[in-house]
């Protein structure tokens, strides 16, 4: 049987927007207020993912949100026709305003955390949709992330869906972003690493001091319950919490893995020696560490350029591949550090720059836009086929995008009822594309 890492892009929203929502996140906050480009937003994604498309990886395509998101104004008091609602909102709480139309829900990496079927108990892969608790704008998306998984994942022969975890801050849950799974081969059961940035309940454990820790040890327990995921191939591990002070918000801005390598920095983890030993007496086979020394990429350098929230990639030829954004090209010591890298003996024989500048405005890089999940054929034969990215689907969808999205949006523009209609009409022609079904409230 053939094995495959499938990536799951999300599709940048047509209310893609800069509104300064995410304290701890460095980008996100010293973009707020510029004037965003929805359209070219959702191209560089789109061209990112189609480019993984041709060289040869499995590349599926998460549709977006509904934003602005009236619903949950709706839930919040304001009242009236939905551009009334906008314009209250705008005028009483614009903060709620700006978190209900977020475009967030992009950055898949937060959408959920999975299991693959060699890993888990039942030999099924298993989701659960990331409840977001940390940040209003991200809270309000797992539902719709639950819908949407369940919709592409349609098969209980091969697939599990969990609820999202109940919404507190002690089970705080951001999803793939803090997990990493490592094997031999994508066929192989492997070692699931959960990297958390405090712990609710064990006050002996360091926290950060500026920035909040959004994963708790214990979301990330409960999540490799309800997975099946035995002792012996699993691994938590706690992150540094001065590195989530230096703005590393998620573990993937400071550590990637790919099969039976990880590529991270030496500030990364915290009690890393003995965690990555224990790495290593779990994971059979060799182990690739590929440890970057903070006197070549400081966390600040890592943190502007994203050298962590890179995807490694396995290609058909065995080589490794690191994608990467063009901000780390632009970086001297980034690029002086990879173009060492390519020299070392490691996995990596390539790399490879897209330009997602957008996105990295808010703090999102290559590794956030994508959701991973290692499959077998059979697996792959049983998922919604419409969501995948072929030739066919990427010029269909970069007409939709051209037909629907503006090429600037500011944050006031938010309440413009024009942009809703819009935004629906989009989502509501995009459901039809990806045959999703109406899994939007406003078609219900
Ligand atoms: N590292 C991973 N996997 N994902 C990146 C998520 C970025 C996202 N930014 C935002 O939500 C900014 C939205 C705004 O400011 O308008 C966040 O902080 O949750």
């Amino acid at each position: 049987m053939k094995q495959f890492e499938a990536n799951f892009d999300g599709l940048v929203g047509p209310t893609h927007n800069y509104a300064g929502l995410s304290f701890g996140n460095v980008a996100s906050q010293s973009h707020a207020a510029q004037a965003s480009n929805p359209r070219a937003a959702a191209k560089q994604g789109l061209k990112k993912a189609k480019a993984l498309a041709d060289m040869g990886l499995v590349q599926g395509i998460l549709a977006p949100q509904e934003r602005p998101d009236v619903h949950t104004l709706r839930r919040l008091g304001f009242s009236g026709t939905d551009a009334a609602v906008l314009q209250k909102a705008a005028k009483q709480a614009p903060a709620l305003l700006q978190a209900c139309a977020s475009a967030s829900s992009m950055w898949t990496a937060n959408a959920a955390t999975v299991s693959p079927s060699a890993d888990t108990c039942d030999g099924k892969i298993h989701f659960t949709p990331a409840s977001l608790v940390d940040k209003f704008h991200r809270a309000i998306e797992p539902a719709t992330t639950g819908k949407l998984l369940k919709a592409i994942f349609d098969d209980n022969r091969y697939f599990v869906h969990h609820q999202p975890l109940p919404s507190h801050p002690s089970l705080g849950d951001e999803g793939a972003a803090n997990h990493t799974r490592l094997c031999q081969a994508y066929d192989q059961a492997g070692v699931e690493i959960f990297v958390y940035g405090q712990s609710a309940t064990n006050a002996h454990l360091p926290k950060p001091q500026k920035y909040p820790a959004r994963q708790t040890l214990e979301a990330s327990e409960a999540i490799a319950r309800l997975h099946q995921l035995d002792n012996d191939s699993t691994v938590f591990i706690q992150q540094n919490p001065a590195v989530i002070d230096q703005g590393v918000f998620h573990n993937d801005v400071i550590a990637v893995g790919n099969q039976n390598m990880l590529f991270y920095h030496e500030q990364a983890f915290w009690d890393g020696k003995k965690k990555l030993a224990e790495l290593r007496g779990k994971l059979q086979g060799p182990l690739h560490l590929v440890e970057v020394p903070n006197h070549q990429v400081s966390v600040t350098d890592a943190v502007k350029t994203y050298l962590f929230n890179t995807q490694i990639i396995t290609l058909a030829s065995g080589e490794m591949a690191l994608i990467a954004p063009t901000d780390c090209e632009e970086n001297p010591r980034v690029k002086a550090y990879l173009d060492q890298l390519l020299t070392m003996d490691t996995p990596i024989k390539q790399i490879h720059f897209f330009d997602v500048k957008q996105s990295m405005h808010n703090g999102g890089g290559p590794a956030c836009l994508r959701l991973r999940v290692a499959m077998n054929d059979t697996e792959i034969a049983a998922l919604n086929q419409h969501v995948l990215l072929t030739d066919e689907l990427f010029e269909k969808l970069n007409r939709w995008v051209d037909r629907h999205y503006r090429d600037r949006l500011e944050v006031t523009d938010l309440a413009d009822p024009q942009l809703l209609i819009e935004s629906r009409t989009a989502l509501d022609e995009l459901t039809q594309l990806m045959k999703l079904g109406s899994i939007y409230l406003f078609q219900q």
